[in-house]
């Protein structure tokens, strides 16, 4: 194909320049409502390399003027006459085009990170893309500039800053400010994640900042690719940890500076032993479950503040499905308080050998964009503080704040009450500080019944949305009832239980669809059968007198074969005699998926199982995510 690219490279040239974009994006074009406040996808593409050039490759991506839309052309070889380009758009939330600097994106991207870190929240960012696109060369330049301004005295406030670089290859973790020392990454009691052995550097100056950044590049491993002779086949992470101690109580605030290992197309990976093939998978995987867990993240986010827009309460973070995720628990686990900001930067090369690629990285940056259904005229509720503007805020925390009173242009100079509830801790009970007379204890008290009055007004409001059984069947009681029927659906409980269900054992209740736990008979060991505890997994599928004569299961025996005394077992007279035998279900097996905790429903693998083998009912959930079932409760 390079061949053909290069034997073709003025024709193609010739094509694009006499490409004229669509209006409309036809990728990644801006749905109805807003992308979430507290996640911004980006694209850079980086300049053409010399030996690109010297080779006589042509540009393949282009920025569209005055939008946040790359085009990607890609050269084509039809059955016959001349060939042809194939054009594809993606949108983003920003775009840097091969002249912008690194200086740009931090001002642009990086740098609102820092003073929110500085306030005790948590900022990511991310750089992602295709080996040789970028990432490494971004995230050397964002880390010293961050160093410049996390140290040139333009924070407000005391803090200590602390420094950790860790490299994570696979499973295994390296500490590269230790020598590449091996370290562990563990959950404490406290469900925290630590980094067990990793040393942390206090640093007071921006040289010692530096230097240690410089010592953790030198020590990252790296391996030559296709596309990048120092390809680093690893994620590294730095992370910086901000101490306020004037207040001790509040969490530190943490930034994340994260150069993602290079993911690598399936044609450059012809030429890889076995063990880079496993490397590039795990690497693949990582990146796959990173994904999972930033949308996860977005959406659970966008439940907590305000009323709910997901039509999945609780989006599901898959945060332990990969050391990478593990170690960011933080960032991602929908159960910590810790207010988060994310900043993509996908890295683009823009040769067009390389599009196909190129393309991959921005449909991957695409989904990461979340986007929030806007919400109809949210209505002001004096206890609801998510339906509050700045004015209805500023007048609540004057009336609220106690004696010596807060005061709200302090706290509050701009914000919403949405924006006020993302504040981080920290960032809050410094802003109540600087009123006078204020000690750290009435903060804090403020504070306190500032989010309890959230926590109570998000509690009110589910109570009310939740649908009563009697509701559940009713067409009247929602204002778009196939809506919240097909909600239901998306787990096994039967969506049209009444109230008493869960007195009525579950052997009576058996239906099609319900999961069921069961003994499994010696016939179908070495079948896959793998629920929890050693137990079959099945979803029921029908009674097996309902089922053809020609129908066999996962062994090739027949399901409901011809015996005697079964003769007409679909007739009405068969409909009396099965009641007389111990009944038995066609199901479909209930297999583990890839992802640790989730399944797969194997539709095609038939087992016939005796309602007295059964054990229990099982609720199944489906998460769209990462296309598996989970279990639930
Ligand atoms: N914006 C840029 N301006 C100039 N040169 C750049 C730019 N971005 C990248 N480069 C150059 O491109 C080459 C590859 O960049 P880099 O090593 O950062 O890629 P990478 O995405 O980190 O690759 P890998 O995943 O394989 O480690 C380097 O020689 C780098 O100097």
């Amino acid at each position: 194909m390079e061949q053909f690219l290069l034997e073709n490279a003025e024709r193609f040239k010739l094509l694009v320049s006499r490409f004229k974009p669509n209006a409309a994006p036809t990728k990644g074009g801006s749905e109805p409502g807003d992308s979430s406040p507290d996640i911004l996808v980006s694209a850079r593409v980086r300049p053409m390399l010399e030996d690109e050039t010297d080779q006589g490759f042509p540009v393949g991506v282009y920025l569209r003027d005055g939008t946040n839309t790359l085009d990607f052309h890609e050269l084509r070889r039809p059955v016959r006459g001349l060939p042809t380009i194939s054009s594809f758009n993606y949108t983003v939330d920003r775009v840097f085009g091969p002249d912008a600097t690194t200086a740009d994106i931090y001002e642009s991207l990086v740098k609102p990170l820092v003073p929110w870190a500085w306030g005790g929240g948590i900022g990511t960012m991310f750089a992602y893309g295709q080996t040789g696109s970028g990432k490494t060369f971004t995230v050397s330049g964002l880390e010293q500039l961050v160093a410049e301004t996390l140290m040139d005295g333009s924070l407000d406030g005391e803090r200590k800053i602390h420094i950790c670089i860790i490299e994570l290859a696979g499973q295994t973790a390296y500490d590269l400010l230790n020598s590449r020392k091996q370290i562990s990454i563990l959950e404490d009691s406290f469900g925290t994640t630590q980094m067990a052995g990793a040393l942390e550097h206090q640093v007071t100056d921006k040289s010692s900042l530096l230097e240690l950044i410089k010592a953790a590049a030198s020590l990252r491993h790296t391996a030559p690719t296709l596309k990048n002779d120092t390809s680093s086949r690893s994620h590294a992470i730095c992370r910086i940890r901000i101490e306020n101690p004037l207040i001790p109580s509040a969490e530190d605030g943490l930034l994340y500076l994260i150069d993602l290992a290079g993911s690598e197309a399936a044609r450059d990976k012809t030429d890889h032993d076995a063990t880079r093939m496993k490397e590039s998978r795990e690497i693949n995987t990582s990146l796959s479950v990173l994904k999972d867990c930033i949308r996860g993240r977005a959406l659970a986010d966008a439940d907590v503040l305000g009323p709910s827009t997901n039509k999945r309460q609780g989006a599901y973070v898959p945060f332990r499905q990969s050391t990478l995720t593990k170690t960011l628990k933080h960032v991602f686990d929908p159960a910590s308080n810790r207010s988060c900001r994310t900043v993509v930067v996908a890295c683009v090369n823009p040769c067009a050998a390389d599009v196909g690629a190129s393309k991959n990285t921005l449909r991957y940056a695409e989904m990461l964009r979340v986007v929030v259904p806007k919400k109809k005229g949210v209505t002001y509720d004096l206890n609801v503080p998510a339906t509050w503007n700045n004015e209805q805020l500023r007048s609540w925390i004057e009336k609220n704040s106690g004696n010596p009173p807060i005061s709200a242009s302090l706290l509050a100079p701009h914000e919403t009450g949405p924006q006020l509830l993302r504040l981080p801790l920290s960032e809050f009970l410094t802003r109540c500080l600087k009123s006078d007379g204020v000690s750290p204890e009435q903060a804090q008290a403020f504070q306190a019944k500032f989010w309890k009055l959230h926590v109570d007004s998000s509690q009110q409001q589910r109570s009310n949305k939740k649908p009563d059984p009697a509701s559940r069947t009713s067409t009247t009681a929602s204002s778009n009832p196939s809506q919240t029927r097909l909600e239901l659906l998306d787990c096994s409980a039967d969506p049209d239980a009444d109230s008493d269900a869960g007195v009525i054992p579950f052997k009576q209740r058996i239906r099609p669809g319900m999961v069921v736990s069961f003994d499994p008979p010696a016939e179908y060991a070495g079948f896959a059968v793998g629920g929890p505890r050693g137990k079959g997994l099945a979803v029921v599928l029908s009674p097996v007198w309902a089922v053809s004569r020609r129908v066999k299961d996962v062994r090739g025996a027949l399901v409901n074969p011809v015996t005697e005394g079964n003769d007409d077992a679909h007739g009405a007279e068969g409909k009396g005699k099965r009641e007389r035998e111990d009944e038995a279900y066609l199901c479909a097996l209930v297999m583990p998926g890839l992802l640790p905790g989730s399944y797969g429903v194997g539709l095609w693998r038939q087992v016939v199982v005796q309602v007295s083998r059964m054990e229990e009912e099982v609720l199944m959930e489906w998460d769209e995510a990462t296309r598996y079932y989970y279990l639930t409760v």
